[in-house]
């Protein structure tokens, strides 16, 4: 039997008398994928900030069964969103990158250190950001700044890794990069996914579960059970139409389709 990661139960959040999503039973199982689609303000971000321990439920439960037994390192991975974050300007890529371990792990001597200087090293080199990790984070491109977020998330080797849209402003290449390496984690370590999308596409190879949340309301299952029209028309409240196309999942319908198949930071939407 796979292991829990995630045991969520009865959850609710809660702005003052705006609800996010309540009644919310989900346990995600150790190396499960699941993608968090939903319009703008629907809960995505919160979910997470839920899980990173930022924001308390105002209802219900969560746990972390199997972080229960582990033993060192830090236990989440958390890619934030863009522009969530800002670093200071002497802080270089290597240095971002090395904040992702955490110090007592690799001692305080020599050969502590250079395990944790391999260890970030190898990180750099797997996102393809060796060529400009020396340098001061705030000269990096957005794309260049995102994939050392990347790898900071993954240095630790982390059981749960949570991800904010994390393949905004990367290029088609990186996207694969940064794709295949949280796959490839998942499925030689068993860490659990939690993956922020606007656009299921890129990932949908991966994915195992959709938690799709609009307006309160939300639908969970595998990419079939959700993605489809009758299901996205009863959450919507209107007509929606999902259609495969080579291997592609569009959705079509008076707003859904902006949210699926436009990129997320070009422009606000209104949903
Ligand atoms: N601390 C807070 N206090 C009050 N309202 C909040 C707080 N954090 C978020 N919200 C509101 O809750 C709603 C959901 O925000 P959240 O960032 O989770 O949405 P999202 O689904 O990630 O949206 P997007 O797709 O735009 O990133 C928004 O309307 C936001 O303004």
């Amino acid at each position: 039997m796979t292991a829990t990661a995630v045991e969520m139960r009865d959850a609710g959040l809660a702005f003052g008398k705006r609800s996010l999503w309540s009644g919310l039973d989900l346990d995600i199982g150790a190396g499960e994928f699941i993608a968090v689609l939903g319009p703008n303000g629907s809960g995505k971000s919160s979910l997470l900030k839920v899980l990173l321990g930022q924001l308390s439920l105002s209802a219900g439960s969560v746990r972390f069964p199997a972080l229960q037994h582990r033993r060192r390192g830090p236990a989440i991975g958390y890619i934030p969103q863009q522009g969530t974050t800002e670093e200071a300007p002497a802080v270089r890529g290597v240095d971002l990158v090395g904040l992702g371990l955490d110090g007592h792990r690799w001692g305080l001597g020599l050969r502590g250190k250079r395990e944790r200087d391999r260890r970030v090293a190898e990180a750099v080199r797997a996102v393809g950001a060796t060529p400009f990790a020396e340098q001061p984070i705030t000269r990096l491109s957005g794309g260049e700044r995102q994939r050392l977020r990347v790898a900071q998330a993954l240095v630790g080797e982390p059981s749960v890794l949570l991800c904010d849209e994390p393949l905004l402003s990367l290029d088609v290449t990186h996207q694969g990069v940064v794709g295949e390496l949280i796959e490839r984690r998942r499925r030689s370590a068993g860490t659990a996914v939690v993956f922020v999308t606007h656009e299921i596409n890129p990932v949908l190879p991966y994915v195992d579960r959709v938690l799709y949340l609009h307006d309160g309301d939300f639908r969970v299952g595998t990419p079939d059970e959700v993605m489809n029209s009758a299901t996205l028309s009863s959450l919507y409240g209107t007509k929606i139409e999902v259609v495969r196309l080579a291997g592609q999942i569009h959705v079509a319908g008076a707003h859904v389709a902006l949210c699926e198949d436009e990129p997320h930071h070009v422009e606000e939407r209104v949903l």
